[in-house]
């Protein structure tokens, strides 16, 4: 990786991003919007579509104006960018491709040219796995390999910071895992990821820390596994009611608990190790012997998402539209 990264009055993060503001005619697309990224971590930026993931990252990137706010990348003003700040960042697009009959070596030996301190062609095959297709038309590539060569294109320079844009999109399964080691490795050599994406699964596998937006600004920003931590309760208590029993008496211990059609109980609970005593004791006290399908299940960083979309959003959780909530 590329030495040489400037520490300013923002210390050693890489992205600093405060009160930054862009509209598009009357529409405030981005709303007074506050980011850090630091030095060596894969940030998750997420949000549904239309929150202004694209238009930040694109002013990041130098690509878009903004209207206000401050804007540090790699120490620089990325709206009044030098060609030196250029070639420290990377960026791997939604999509690329339109390399038209150039082989896939011509078309890295056309990018790394552009670079002062490029990754030699033969190197940056051989990490994204495109050593065997070196004298194959890009245009003949599948899909996967495809992407791998945008990820070859993306880090050329040798980035310190390198912007991911939904890297996986329309990737089998298999090429998904091949992209996500890619953003490992250059992970591992110290790189600093801006990955946005609608994926919660990549945001797991991959990133430390994410940032939520909703409307324009981050709602939300913390560990990956922590995300929501502060609005939710701990975990989702169920079982299922035996053939002909009444969940009478149970919902005297745990008034806030439905019941569906098929009989399944099940309550969000702040305080499951208590909880599943009193339950345990009840199932005692009645003889109940083993409660059927008992399960008691930690939020995911999907379910954190939905409700820290929906508090934001004023819409209930997709999770809560799908599941039958009545007794
Ligand atoms: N050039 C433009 N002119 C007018 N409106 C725009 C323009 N670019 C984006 N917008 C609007 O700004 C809002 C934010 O768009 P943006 O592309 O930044 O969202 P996003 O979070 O990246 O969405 P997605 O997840 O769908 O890619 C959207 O309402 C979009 O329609």
């Amino acid at each position: 990786m590329s030495a040489g990264a400037g520490t300013g009055p923002d210390g050693d993060d890489p992205v600093v991003v405060s009160g930054l503001r862009k509209s598009y005619g009357p529409f405030r697309a981005v709303d007074d919007l506050d980011l850090r990224v630091r030095r060596g971590e894969v940030l998750a930026l997420l949000g549904p579509n239309g929150a202004g993931k694209t238009t930040t990252v694109e002013i990041l990137q130098g690509f878009r104006r903004r209207d206000g706010g401050r804007v540090s990348v790699l120490g620089c003003d990325p709206a009044h960018d030098r060609r030196g700040w250029r070639a420290r960042i990377g960026v791997v697009p939604q999509s690329t491709g339109g390399y038209d009959d150039l082989t896939v070596s011509d078309v890295l030996r056309h990018f790394t040219a552009l670079y002062p301190r490029p990754l030699p062609v033969g190197r940056l095959l051989e990490m994204v796995g495109l050593a065997a297709k070196a004298n194959v038309r890009a245009s003949t590539l599948s899909g996967g390999q495809q992407r791998r060569l945008d990820v070859a294109v993306g880090v050329a320079g040798d980035p310190e910071l390198i912007f991911l844009d939904e890297p996986t999109t329309g990737l089998d399964p298999a090429a998904r895992r091949e992209a996500w080691e890619l953003v490992r490795f250059f992970a591992g050599r110290g790189a600093t990821t801006l990955l946005t994406t609608h994926y919660l699964d990549e945001a797991q596998a991959l990133a430390d820390r994410a940032a939520v937006i909703v409307g324009g600004r981050v709602v939300e920003c913390g560990p990956v596994d922590r995300l929501g931590a502060a609005h939710r309760s701990g975990a989702t208590i169920s079982f299922r009611l035996s053939r002909g029993q009444s969940a009478s008496s149970v919902r005297a211990l745990f008034p806030q608990l439905a019941v569906d059609g098929a009989g399944q109980v099940s309550w969000e609970s702040t305080a499951p190790t208590g909880d599943l005593g009193r339950l345990l004791a009840w199932a005692e006290q009645h003889r109940l012997g083993e409660i059927t399908d008992l399960q008691l299940r930690r939020p995911s960083l999907e379910d954190n998402y939905l409700r820290i979309v929906a508090e934001h959003t004023g819409q209930p959780p997709a999770a809560d539209l799908a599941g039958v909530r009545a007794s």
